[in-house]
């Protein structure tokens, strides 16, 4: 690995402002998904480490929370600049334990950093209200506080941007943050954190926590001075960090798995159409919480369409991120697994494979881009989050049927409608039962949206105003036998 700046690479913990290894010298080897190559290792902490983090954050928490908007944002605005200077290097660092083309990993750097300075100027904006007083001589109104110790677990498909999406806006609100990454990508996050320290955010308030998941986890949730859990990552873990915060009754937002149906009417240029559902698909080799997994067509343009997105697709090149590639290898041999068993399942089924070569695949870890037409409500890749370079196009005949099918899921995170019938359009919109639907665009995301999900795709909403009200807690007051003029 060749860094411009060598200290970005961190293979310790970080914990009160300090570097720190595992009590027990454990660690856990972290690879390149391209060629299964050791990068480097991760350290697992032992639990009375993960306790101290709290307690660092803890002790902290007083000194952040009484700094002004100002100084507070001022740390962050620093901490923003920072990532742009190290772009580079966190782009390398992210391709190599993630995969991703080193052009999506920039573009990646770009857009978490755009959350920190967001979250930075939104905090000036985190406004109580003065109420009406319903009680003769008082004075009623509501302030805005930060939760506390707030606790982030983030996935290995988006290294950076998930940690600053919410770090960023609890960092803003006055929050100190106890982060545990994927242990598939931990380097990103710690380099993070060695740019915090740099930007002037006091030791304690932005922790990286290392170590075995679902002992970590049981540890944070049950922490009583652990105020709010915060997951990005799959359903599973989301429902069990929810029953484990519920002990002690901790606030959760929760961004889980996705099955975004992607409609295609027969009033739309269809060749664009198709070129904005491969890239929808195809981003982040289909790991990507937003892929247009189930692809709905109308029958008068089916065949047209699947013409057209093969053409797309086979224009993909599949490789190591670090090369000129458009997909790189999926995150383990696991996931390849998976997409073979899917591809079975559905041609098993009726399924029919109009293209996708594995045996073009560069790697063990790589799996060529798959289009199966005809795919039904029975098949895995119409039920499950496939993650997967594999797109499964379905038949549609009018636009009550494809809406059920659409919401016959129990994911509910984003859906995308392609159609140039302002009421078709509305209709849709309204009937699909999704936290965000993207009409005629695949570009939906950025800091200032309220990003999240219903049904089992999550609970609240980062980015956005919601996104820094996550981490703060309405404080309301009455101020009784108040000299009164008004009369309220
Ligand atoms: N809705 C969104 O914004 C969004 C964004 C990105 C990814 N995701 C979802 O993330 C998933 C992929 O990421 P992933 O595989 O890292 O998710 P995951 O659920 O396996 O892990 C997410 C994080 O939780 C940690 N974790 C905590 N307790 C755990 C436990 N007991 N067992 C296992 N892990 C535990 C993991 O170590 C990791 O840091 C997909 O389902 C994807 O849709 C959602
Ligand atoms: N692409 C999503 C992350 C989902 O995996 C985002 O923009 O937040």
């Amino acid at each position: 690995m060749q860094l411009n700046d060598p200290r970005l690479f961190r293979q310790l913990a970080y914990v009160g402002g300090k570097w720190t290894a595992g009590s027990q010298g454990s660690d856990e080897p972290v690879l390149d998904p391209a060629n299964g190559e050791v990068i480097g290792h991760c350290t697992l902490l032992e639990p009375e480490q993960i306790t101290d983090a709290v307690t660092a954050a803890e002790e902290a928490f007083a000194g952040w929370r009484s700094m002004t908007v100002n100084e507070r944002a001022h740390c962050l605005h620093e901490w923003y600049r920072l990532l742009h200077e190290h772009k580079e290097d966190l782009a390398q660092l992210m391709t190599l334990e993630q995969g991703k083309p080193l052009g999506d990993a920039r573009g990646e750097v770009d857009y978490g950093a755009s959350f920190i300075q967001w979250f930075a100027e939104e905090a000036r904006r985190a406004y109580g209200t003065t109420i009406p007083s319903h009680i003769p001589n008082a004075a009623l109104g509501t302030i805005k506080e930060p939760v506390g110790v707030s606790v982030m677990f983030t996935p290995w498909n988006f290294p950076l941007a998930m940690i600053t999406r919410k770090a960023g806006a609890a960092l803003a609100a006055g929050c100190p943050v106890v982060v545990k990454p994927a242990n598939e990508t931990p380097f990103t996050a710690l380099a993070l954190a060695e740019l915090a320290e740099r930007a002037g955010i006091p030791a304690g308030i932005f922790n990286v926590v290392t170590g075995e998941p679902a002992t970590v986890s049981e540890i944070l949730c049950n922490d009583t001075r652990v105020r709010s859990i915060s997951l990005t990552g799959s359903t599973r873990v989301g429902k069990l960090l929810l029953r484990q915060s519920a002990s002690s009754v901790k606030r959760t937002s929760l961004e889980l798995g996705g099955n975004a149906p992607f409609i295609v009417c027969d009033d739309v240029d269809i060749d664009e159409a198709a070129a904005h559902a491969v890239a929808a698909k195809f981003q982040t080799a289909g790991q990507d919480c937003l892929a247009a997994n189930r692809i709905f067509v109308h029958r008068r343009i089916y065949d047209r369409f699947l013409e057209r997105f093969a053409v797309h697709m086979k224009a993909l090149k599949v490789g190591s991120g670090m090369m000129e590639v458009d997909i790189g290898p999926l995150i383990h041999k696991r996931a390849v697994d998976t997409a073979n068993e899917l591809v079975e399942d559905a041609l098993e089924k009726g399924g029919r494979l109009i293209a996708g070569d594995q045996s073009m695949a560069p790697g063990a870890n790589f799996f060529m881009p798959t289009l199966m037409a005809d795919v039904t409500s029975s098949m895995r890749i119409f039920r499950e989050e496939n993650f997967a370079p594999v797109a499964g196009v379905c038949l549609f005949d009018d636009d009550d049927e494809v809406i059920r099918a659409a919401n016959d899921t129990e994911y509910g995170l984003a859906a995308y409608v392609y159609s140039n019938d302002v009421r078709r359009i509305w209709k849709m919109m309204r009937g699909l039962d999704y936290g965000m639907v993207s009409v005629n665009t695949m570009k939906m995301t950025g800091a200032p949206i309220p990003f999240g999900g219903v049904k089992q795709s999550g609970l609240g909403r980062e980015g956005g105003h919601a996104g820094l009200e996550e981490y703060l807690d309405t404080k309301y007051y009455c101020l009784g036998n108040m000299p009164s003029y008004s009369g309220s």
